[in-house]
């Protein structure tokens, strides 16, 4: 399977949603939220880990930044953030009880609707805020973490509020679960300066991206709307997925997460 650096994975999403792939984007998040929430639920069961705290990435507040970088802006920012939306929708309908925290929302319809849907759903969007205490307060409630805070289009170094909000995570003792890559992690040489997360469990999203070499714990591979036809384009050498399932699982280098499920 090929891993992927971070112009390729924008260069695919590219292709999935230009004319040749014909997908929109509200697809694509509503896919890869649903195989995010369904990777979470297969390792951390409803009876003894129901409370999920899902941590969302910056809204349209990023669009600052995305100017100064044509990656980001070439894809739009702050996808992950509607990843996790919608993962919280979903572990909702699975019959979790999700929380939101989202410090920096978006005012893009998208996402707006995105809340909404999660607030129908009875979800609490703890208000946004730079005081970190709601987090741990969060927290300290919580069974298990989502972290959807960045993506592929991450730039370090972090900055506020998020560069507080990871410590706050890797310090709390509760599993993680990461989207596409953990955060605070350089897509393409990982870990490097020990300041993402510390992830028990990984869905890469379409393809792992490199820094996702590094990673050790459960590792699914979720997204599974790529067509053959853009796989083949990208060699991608995708594994089969089982079934109807959103996710496989991959082989990780070690299955000693820091927490048993
Ligand atoms: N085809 C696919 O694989 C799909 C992937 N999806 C998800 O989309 C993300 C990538 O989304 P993108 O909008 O390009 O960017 P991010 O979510 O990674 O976040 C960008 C966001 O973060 C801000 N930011 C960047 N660096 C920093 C920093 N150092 N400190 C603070 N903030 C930072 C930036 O300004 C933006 O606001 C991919 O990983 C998947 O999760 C979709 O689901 C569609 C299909
Ligand atoms: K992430």
């Amino acid at each position: 399977m090929r891993y992927l650096t971070a112009r390729i994975a924008q260069q695919i999403d590219e292709e999935l949603m230009s004319a040749v792939g014909a997908f929109s984007l509200d697809q694509l998040m509503e896919l890869a939220g649903l195989a995010c929430a369904q990777a979470l639920a297969t390792v951390y069961r409803k009876d003894t880990h129901s409370r999920v705290l899902v941590c969302c990435g910056p809204g349209n507040q990023g669009l600052f930044f995305a100017l100064l970088s044509e990656r980001v802006l070439l894809t739009g920012p702050d996808v992950q953030g509607g990843d996790g939306l919608v993962a919280a929708r979903h572990l909702g309908m699975f019959g979790y009880r999700p929380i939101v925290y989202m410090p920096k929302p978006g005012s893009k319809d998208i996402y707006k609707h995105l809340q909404t849907q999660c607030e129908n759903m009875g979800i609490t969007i703890i208000p946004p805020s730079n005081d970190l205490g709601p987090l741990v307060e969060a927290l300290s409630n919580s069974d298990v973490v989502l972290d959807a805070i960045f993506g592929f289009s991450f730039l370090p170094p972090i900055r506020a509020p998020f560069d507080g909000v990871l410590p706050i995570l890797n310090d709390a003792g509760v599993p993680i679960v990461s989207v596409d890559i953990p955060s605070g992690w350089n897509v393409e040489k990982g870990n490097d300066l020990g300041v993402g997360l510390k992830s028990d469990v990984l869905v890469s999203l379409t393809a792992p991206k490199e820094g996702a070499k590094d990673f050790i714990g459960t590792h699914f591979l979720g997204g599974r709307f790529v067509p053959k036809s853009i796989a083949e384009k990208f060699q991608l050498d995708l594994p089969a997925y089982p079934d109807f399932q959103q996710i496989v699982e991959l082989e990780s280098q070690s299955k000693s997460n820091r927490h048993q499920y």
